[in-house]
C-alpha cells in the first residue's frame, strides 16, 4: 500500500497560467501594432534616431517574448521523504564544497558549511564530504582537521536530539529560551557542553588563520596537489571527510570552480564513487538536514529517475534585511524563472546546492550553461517552504556589479558561442524550453543594447527637439469652479456659497493620434504584469517592486554591458577568463547602509559612472525641453510629451542616484570626481550624438 503513494508531486496554478497567457497575447498584440507603426512611418520618413529606437524596441521586445517561456507554465513541486525506502536502499552521495580564498571566505563560516553537511540527515556509510581548497592553504587543512574533530560530538549530538539543523552556527543563534525550559537536564548538560566546543572550535579557527603561513598563501596559483583523508579511523556514526587540494601551475588555466569540481569529480570516483553528487559553495550551509532525502524522492522514483540528471534547490541567503536594495535574493531567478523553466523541460544549473546524477556528468563538469537537456536529460525545480541551503548574498554595490558582470559574462559567452541555444538547435528540446534557454543566453546582450538605446536616443533627439513617439494633441490644465448661489449665511461671514465653492485642477489631455495608445498599452501593460508579480505571485512588497526594476535598469547599463563586452574580447582572445570570488566577509558599516536600504557608492568608478551619466544627459535634456516647452508656442508639448514622459520616469525611478550625487553628503555618497568624470562623458555623448544624429 505505502509502495503505490507517490513520493512527489507537481502542482501548477491554473489561474496564473490563464493571467500569464492572456496578458502574453495582449502585449504581444501590442508590440506587433507597435512594429507596424514604426515600420510604415520609416517607409515614408527614414531616419537614423527612428531606427535606433526601433532596434531597441525590438530588442526588448524579442528578450521580452523570450522570457515569456518562464510563464507559459509554472509549476511547483512536493516530496514526501517519509515515504523513501528504508536506509539500506538508499543511494550513496558525495558532497562536493569548493573553497577558493581564505581572505574573501571566512574560515568559520566555510568550517560550519563542511560540519553541515557533515551531519546531513543520511546514513553515515553512504555519506562522503569532499573539500576543495584552490588556495592550497595549510591552515585550511588544520581547519578542516579541527571541524572533523568538533562534529565527532556535534554529529551524535544531533542525532540522539533530533536538532533539526545540522550547521552550529544556526542552531547556536536560534535556540530559544521557551523550548530550552521544557527540556530536561540531560539535555540541557549536552547543549552546555556542545556550545562550550563550539566556542573552543570558533576559537581555534581564529588563531590558526591568525598565524597562517603568509608566505604559503601566495602560493594559491602554484602548489602541488594534496589529498587527504581526514577520518583515518572510520567512526561509526561519521561520514567519509577528504581534503582536496589540486595541483596549480602559473602555466595552466586552471578553469576556476569547474575546474575544482572536475578535480573533485575524478578524486571521489576513486574513492566512493557514490552515483550521486551535492554540490555547495563554501559559503552553503546546510541549514536543513533532509535535502538529501527531498532530492532522493525524485532519484527513488524508478519512473522520473532514469532521464533525471539534477535537483536543483534555490539559492537562499542569511544575510538579507531591510528593503533589499541590491535584490541580493535574486528574487526573479529563484521564484519566477526556475519554476517557469521546470514547467517547460526543466531548470538550468544555478551553480550550487543541486544533487546531480554522475552518470548524466560523462566525468566532466564544464560542458554543461545547456548540452544535458539538449541529449534528452531532465532536471527538477525543488522549493520546500524550509530553506534547505543558506548562503550570503551580496549586500553592496560593488560586490553586486562584480558578481553580476561575472554572470552576465558567462551567459554572453554562451550566447555568442557556437552552443548558442538559438543555433545549436534543439535534439530532444521543447520550442518553449528552448526559448527559456536563449533568453538567458541573450539577456545581457539584448539587455544592454536596448537599455542604452532607451536611456539616450529619445533623450538626444528630446534636446534636438526631434520626435520619436505619437503625437498628444490637447495637454493642458484646466482650473475649474463650481458653486450654487446660495447666499444666506450659516455663521457670522460664512455663506454657504463660500463653504460650496470647489476649486479645483483637472487634467485634460486628448489624444490626437493614436498610435499613441499603442505606446501607453506597452508600458502600462509591462508596468503591471511586473508588479503583478512581484506583489501577488511573489509575496514582495512594492518596494521590493522598485528596487527589481530600479536594478534591472542600473544592471543594464553596467552589469550586463561589461559582461556583454568581457565576452566579445575573450571570445576574440583579447581577455583571459576570469573569476573574483564574491567577497563574504562582511563590514558593519556598509551593512548598516544596506539594512538602511541607502546605496553605497563606494563601489569602483566604471559601475557608477554609467548611472550617473545616464542621469545628467537625462535631465539636460528634461530641462531644456521644459524651457522650450514655456518659450516656444503651440505643438511642443504634443509631440515631445512621449520623450518627456520617459526622461521623467527614467529620473524618478532612478532618485537614488540623484539624491547620492547631490543631496547626501556623507562617506558613500557618489565623489564629486566621479560626477565630474560623468559630466564630461555627457557632454562627450550630447555632442557627438547629436551630430550624429541630428
Ligand atoms: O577559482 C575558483 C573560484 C571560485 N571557487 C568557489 O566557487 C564558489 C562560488 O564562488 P563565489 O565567489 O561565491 O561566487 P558567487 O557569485 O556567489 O557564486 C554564484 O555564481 C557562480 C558562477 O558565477 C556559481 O558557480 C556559484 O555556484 C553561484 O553561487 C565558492 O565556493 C568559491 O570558493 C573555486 O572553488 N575556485
Ligand atoms: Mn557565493
Amino acid at each position: 500500500m505505502e509502495k503505490s503513494l507517490p513520493l512527489h508531486l507537481l502542482h501548477a496554478n491554473s489561474l496564473t497560467i490563464i493571467i500569464n497567457r492572456s496578458h502574453l497575447i495582449l502585449h504581444f498584440i501590442a508590440i506587433l501594432l507597435l512594429i507596424h507603426y514604426r515600420l510604415s512611418f520609416f517607409f515614408q520618413h527614414p531616419t537614423l534616431p527612428w531606427l535606433l529606437i526601433f532596434v531597441s524596441e525590438l530588442l526588448l521586445s524579442l528578450s521580452w517574448l523570450l522570457w515569456q517561456s518562464t510563464r507559459w507554465r509554472p509549476v511547483y513541486r512536493t516530496v514526501f521523504p517519509e515515504r523513501l525506502p528504508p536506509n539500506d536502499e538508499l543511494p550513496a552521495i558525495d558532497v562536493f564544497i569548493c573553497t577558493a580564498d581564505p581572505n574573501k571566505e571566512p574560515t568559520v563560516e566555510v568550517m560550519n558549511t563542511v560540519i553541515s553537511a557533515v551531519a546531513m540527515d543520511y546514513p553515515p556509510e553512504k555519506l562522503h564530504v569532499y573539500v576543495s581548497d584552490d588556495a592550497g592553504s595549510d591552515a585550511t587543512l588544520r581547519c578542516v582537521k579541527e571541524a572533523w574533530n568538533f562534529a565527532t560530538y556535534w554529529v551524535p549530538f544531533c542525532r540522539k536530539y533530533g536538532i533539526d539543523t545540522g550547521c552550529p552556527e544556526i542552531y547556536f543563534l536560534n535556540s530559544r529560551v521557551e523550548d530550552y525550559e521544557l527540556k530536561d537536564s540531560e539535555f540541557k548538560q549536552d547543549d552546555g557542553k556542545m556550545k562550550q566546543k563550539y566556542e573552543v572550535l570558533k576559537q581555534r579557527l581564529k588563531t590558526i588563520v591568525q598565524h597562517r603561513d603568509v608566505a604559503l598563501s601566495t602560493n594559491a596559483r602554484d602548489h602541488p596537489s594534496i589529498i587527504e583523508v581526514i577520518n583515518e579511523h572510520p567512526k561509526e556514526e561519521m561520514p567519509l571527510l577528504v581534503y582536496v587540494s589540486r595541483e596549480k601551475r602559473p602555466s595552466h588555466h586552471h578553469s576556476f570552480k569547474a575546474g575544482a569540481l572536475n578535480v573533485l569529480l575524478r578524486v571521489s570516483a576513486m574513492m566512493s564513487n557514490s552515483p550521486y553528487i551535492l554540490v555547495l559553495d563554501c559559503d552553503m550551509y546546510c541549514s536543513d538536514p533532509t535535502s538529501a532525502r527531498q532530492a532522493m524522492c525524485f532519484y527513488c522514483d524508478p519512473q522520473t529517475s532514469p532521464s533525471l540528471a539534477f535537483v536543483q534547490f534555490p539559492q537562499m541567503f542569511r544575510n538579507i534585511c531591510g528593503d533589499d536594495i541590491y535584490d541580493g535574493e535574486i528574487r526573479a531567478t529563484f521564484k519566477i524563472y526556475w519554476p517557469g523553466l521546470d514547467g517547460v523541460g526543466g531548470p538550468i544549473i544555478a551553480g550550487t546546492n543541486f544533487y546531480m546524477k554522475r552518470e548524466a556528468l560523462l566525468g566532466n563538469f564544464s560542458k554543461q550553461g545547456f548540452t544535458l537537456h539538449r541529449k534528452g536529460w531532465k532536471s527538477v525545480y525543488l522549493y520546500p517552504k524550509r530553506p534547505q541551503f543558506l548562503g550570503t548574498s551580496t549586500t553592496n554595490l560593488n560586490e553586486m556589479s562584480i558578481q553580476w558582470t561575472r554572470w552576465m559574462s558567462g551567459l554572453a559567452s554562451v550566447g555568442i558561442s557556437r552552443f548558442c541555444p538559438l543555433i545549436y538547435g534543439p535534439l530532444n528540446m521543447s520550442l518553449v524550453h528552448l526559448m527559456g534557454y536563449s533568453a538567458l543566453a541573450l539577456e545581457p546582450l539584448l539587455q544592454c543594447i536596448s537599455l542604452w538605446g532607451f536611456a539616450l536616443i529619445p533623450q538626444l533627439c528630446l534636446f534636438n527637439g526631434i520626435p520619436l513617439y505619437p503625437k498628444v494633441k490637447y495637454w493642458h490644465l484646466i482650473q475649474f469652479f463650481r458653486g450654487d448661489n446660495v447666499d444666506e449665511p450659516l455663521f457670522v461671514g460664512v455663506t454657504e456659497r463660500s463653504l460650496r465653492v470647489r476649486m479645483g485642477w483637472s487634467l485634460q489631455f486628448k489624444v490626437s493620434d493614436p498610435s499613441f495608445y499603442i505606446f501607453s498599452t506597452i508600458f502600462v501593460s509591462s508596468i503591471s504584469k511586473s508588479l503583478y508579480e512581484t506583489v501577488v505571485t511573489t509575496g514582495g512588497e512594492f518596494r521590493t517592486w522598485r528596487n527589481e526594476w530600479r536594478l534591472w535598469m542600473m544592471k543594464s547599463v553596467t552589469c550586463a554591458t561589461y559582461g556583454s563586452l568581457d565576452a566579445v574580447l575573450n571570445k576574440l582572445g583579447m581577455k583571459d577568463a576570469s573569476f573574483l570570488p564574491t567577497n563574504k566577509v562582511t563590514d558593519d558599516e556598509q551593512v548598516k547602509l544596506y539594512e538602511k536600504g541607502v546605496f553605497d557608492f563606494r563601489a569602483a568608478t566604471m559601475f557608477v559612472a554609467p548611472l550617473v551619466t545616464v542621469i545628467l544627459v537625462n535631465t539636460a535634456a528634461l530641462v531644456r525641453a521644459f524651457v522650450k516647452a514655456l518659450v516656444v508656442a503651440d505643438g511642443y508639448w504634443e509631440q515631445m510629451v512621449g520623450q518627456m514622459f520617459l526622461s521623467f520616469y527614467i529620473l524618478v525611478s532612478n532618485y537614488a542616484v540623484i539624491e547620492g550625487m547631490v543631496i547626501r553628503g556623507d562617506k558613500a555618497s557618489i565623489p564629486l570626481s566621479v560626477t565630474l568624470l560623468s559630466a564630461v562623458f555627457s557632454v562627450f555623448i550630447m555632442f557627438i550624438g547629436s551630430a550624429m544624429l541630428c
